[in-house]
Formats: structure tokens, C-alpha cells, sequence
């Protein structure tokens, strides 16, 4: 059983995540999470704290000389922020000295104007707080980070096994590839990065710039979509027989457990519900070599809930950032007036970082699948397990690899 956790605010010392067994012998460094940080950092439209604050990457338990050992992987990705916030938000009480002195700072000043798009104001009526600071310090997405660091050891993972995902934006905005646009792979990955929006069509990411320049002129802020695609999986992970074992379920909560995510699509997803069903299906046929493959991909290589050993295409939709520079209506909790939602400072547009997150959302779950149906103690012991039911598929039924 793989499971993981992640704690900590946004402005503590840190962000913490946890994952429980993960096998022995993956290769994983701090290197390798610091690499895979900054891709979460990558993106046009990201706010001012991308640029000041970097992620400080600590491996806590779990990993010996650059290889796991089977037991919990502990991250820490320290806040360089820290020191600013040390006062407003240390976990001990504060001596008479330092509390008189945050009481005159402006940084601590209550925030009575909750911001609507975000957790603030219902935060503040389910847990009884009467500001929302200690609401958003949790509900804020510098927690992706951890999600990003423990998907760095769930990828590596995979990648032992074979398999290799790749995230891509597909729409800021209105703006949106093109239906027909090649789908990227692993190799293109660097040049992905390199793209401003992390899209891999030219011509669109282009117009995707000026759709964020335009929208930040205006004080305004831009969702999008993103696609996550993972090439290499066997047929057979998740399973039919119960809701929650399904593997689309379990990608679909964990796409939409991140920060904005509004709306999840499997393959073809929406377009296949307006189709009729001759073009809504991927016909099972013989290739030239004979081997069983699907004519098409409309799927998005789930069927009943099971990988159908095909590429996996899943899509996020993110709402545009809530925190909007054009503040939107809100109430001051204390005087009950009409007010302005607080605004300091936000992302125009973080739509490259969610697709980075929703990459690594979507190598815990497939790790987490791999580890149910393959087992192993060891990396060596998974891929022998992997290889031995790919071998023992019968013939007649085989189209592993696809
Ligand atoms: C990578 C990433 C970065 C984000 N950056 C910001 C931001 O700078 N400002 C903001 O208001 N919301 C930002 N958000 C979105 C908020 O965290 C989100 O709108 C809030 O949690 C409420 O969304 P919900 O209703 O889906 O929980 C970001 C989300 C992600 C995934
Ligand atoms: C810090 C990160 O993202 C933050 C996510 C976020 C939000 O409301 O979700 C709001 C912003 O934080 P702040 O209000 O402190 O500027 C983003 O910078 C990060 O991704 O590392």
C-alpha cells in the first residue's frame, strides 16, 4: 500500500510531505526534487514571491546515499520566506516583547476582507476564526509544492518501471491548441519547459502570452486547462469491480483535490458524450505484425475503470486565480460593511505550474496502482512481478506495449 501526506502553512518554516511504501532501490536525490521544484515554478503570469522565494530542499528519512530504503520518505522544502513571517506565524506563544511588536506590524494586520474564490470566509465560519490568515496560510497552493516533491519519488518510481509521464497546458483562457495538435512525449519535455506557457504548440503559446499581458493590464487574472499524459502503462491497473477502485475515479479526485481544479476529463471526455457511439469508441484491431492495438485513442487509455495499456490522457480545468487585482466585492467580517477583497499580490495566471502539480498528482496515483496490483519490496522485485504478468498474458489476449 502506497500512502502519503503533506503538512505545513504557507508562510511557516516549511512544507512537509510524507510517502509510506514506497519500494526499496529507487534512485532519488535532493537534486532530482530541486529539479523537479523548479519546474513548478516554471510559467508566464507567475507572481512576485516565484522570483524571491526558492525552495529549499531537505530529504528527512527514507533515502540512503541517493537510493530509497523502503521505509517512509520524509521532504522538507523549506520556505526561505521564514525569517518575515517567524512572529505572525511561530507555532509558540510569543514573549510580551514580540507580541507587542507584531501588534504595530502591518504584515499582521487581521484580514477581515475575505477573498471569494478562496477558502477564506467559509474557513473562518467552519473552524471559528474571526480573520482569515490562519484560513489561507493552510488552503494556499505553496502545498502543491509537497505534491510535487513526493510525485518526484512516485515518477522515479515509474520510470524503473518503464513508465514516463509528460503535463502540457492546452488553453489559457479561451485560448487553446489546436484539436489536432501532436501530442508531446518524454523527449519533448525540455523544450516544453522552455515554452513560456508550457505548451507545445508555437504558435498558440504565442497568443497565450498576450492573452496573459492583456489580462494583467486590465487587473485581471486567467484559468486554463492542462493535459497529463503517460506513456508505458500496462493494461490492468485499477479495476472495474468497485467505484472506488476505478482508476479514472482515482485520477479524477486527485486532479480535482488540487488548489482551482474545477473540472476533470478522461480522453475525449466531453466531445465523446456529443458523439455518437461509432465515433465515440476505440475499435479493438490487428496491426500489420498481428499484436492487438485500438484504432484510436478517444479513451483516453481507460476503459471500465482499468489502464488499457494504451497512452493515459487526463485534463484538468483550473478557475482563474482568485485573488483578482481588480478586487471583487466582499464584506469586512469586522464592521459588516461592504468592502474590497484583500489584495497584496497574486499569480495572474498558474495554470504551467498546475499542470507540473497535476503531473505529479497523477504519478501518486499510478504508483500507488502499480504498487496494488504489482506488489514488490523493492523495485527489482515490482518490475520482475510487472514482467512476469506481461509475459503470462495469454497470446490470443496480448497487446501490452502498446
Ligand atoms: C500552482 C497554483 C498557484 C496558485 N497561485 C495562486 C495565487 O497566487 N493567488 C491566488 O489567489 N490563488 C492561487 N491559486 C489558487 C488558489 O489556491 C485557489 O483558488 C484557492 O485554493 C481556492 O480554490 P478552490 O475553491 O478550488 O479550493 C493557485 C493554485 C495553484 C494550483
Ligand atoms: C507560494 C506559492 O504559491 C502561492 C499560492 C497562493 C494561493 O493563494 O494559493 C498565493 C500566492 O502566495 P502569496 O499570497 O504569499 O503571494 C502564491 O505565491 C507557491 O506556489 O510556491
Amino acid at each position: 500500500m502506497l500512502r502519503w501526506l503533506t503538512a505545513g502553512e504557507s508562510h511557516g518554516p516549511a512544507v512537509v510531505g510524507i510517502i509510506e511504501g514506497m519500494p526499496a532501490g529507487v534512485g532519488i536525490t535532493s537534486v532530482d526534487i530541486q529539479d523537479a521544484l523548479a519546474r513548478r515554478r516554471l510559467g508566464y503570469g507567475r507572481g512576485a514571491r516565484m522570483k524571491f522565494e526558492r525552495d529549499q530542499v531537505r530529504i528527512m528519512g527514507g533515502v540512503r546515499h541517493g537510493v530509497t530504503q523502503g521505509g517512509p520518505v520524509v521532504i522538507e522544502v523549506a520556505n526561505t520566506e521564514w525569517p518575515k513571517w517567524e512572529k505572525i506565524m511561530s507555532a509558540d506563544p510569543l514573549g510580551e516583547q514580540d507580541a507587542a511588536e507584531l501588534a504595530d506590524s502591518a504584515r499582521n494586520a487581521p484580514l477581515t476582507r475575505p477573498r471569494p474564490g478562496h477558502a477564506d470566509f467559509t474557513g473562518m465560519q467552519k473552524y471559528g476564526f474571526d480573520e482569515a490568515r490562519p484560513v489561507l496560510e493552510r488552503a494556499s497552493a505553496r502545498e502543491t509544492a509537497t505534491r510535487v516533491a513526493l510525485g518526484a519519488v512516485a515518477a522515479k518510481f515509474l520510470e524503473g518501471l518503464g513508465i514516463r509521464l509528460v503535463s502540457h497546458t492546452v488553453a489559457v483562457g479561451y485560448v487553446s491548441v489546436p484539436e489536432d495538435a501532436v501530442l508531446p512525449t518524454p523527449r519533448d519535455v525540455i523544450a516544453l519547459d522552455a515554452d513560456p506557457l508550457r505548451c507545445f504548440h508555437r504558435d498558440t503559446s504565442d497568443a497565450m502570452v498576450a492573452e496573459v499581458d492583456a489580462a494583467h493590464k486590465e487587473g485581471e487574472t486567467l484559468g486554463g486547462v492542462v493535459e497529463v499524459v503517460a506513456y508505458g502503462l500496462p493494461p490492468g491497473l485499477g479495476s472495474y469491480v468497485h467505484w472506488d477502485r476505478r482508476l479514472d475515479a482515482r485520477l479524477a479526485a486527485a486532479l480535482m483535490g488540487i488548489q482551482a481544479i474545477k473540472g476533470v476529463e478522461v480522453g475525449d471526455g466531453f466531445d465523446t458524450a456529443a458523439r455518437r457511439g461509432t465515433a465515440a469508441h476505440d475499435e479493438i484491431v490487428r496491426n500489420e505484425e498481428g499484436k492487438i492495438v485500438r484504432a484510436s485513442n478517444r479513451a483516453g487509455g481507460i476503459e471500465g475503470g482499468m489502464s488499457i495499456g494504451d497512452t493515459l490522457r487526463i485534463r484538468a480545468a483550473m478557475k482563474p486565480i482568485a485573488t483578482v487585482p481588480r478586487a471583487l466585492r466582499t464584506v469586512d467580517v469586522s464592521t459588516g460593511a461592504a468592502a474590497r477583497a484583500h489584495h497584496q499580490r497574486s499569480d495572474v495566471c498558474a495554470v504551467p505550474a498546475a499542470g507540473v502539480v497535476a503531473e505529479a498528482m497523477t504519478a501518486l496515483v499510478l504508483a500507488e496502482a502499480v504498487t496494488e496490483k504489482f506488489g514488490g519490496d523493492s523495485l527489482t522485485e515490482t518490475a520482475r512481478n510487472l514482467r512476469s504478468y506481461l509475459e503470462n498474458i495469454p497470446e490470443f489476449l496480448d497487446s501490452a506495449g502498446a
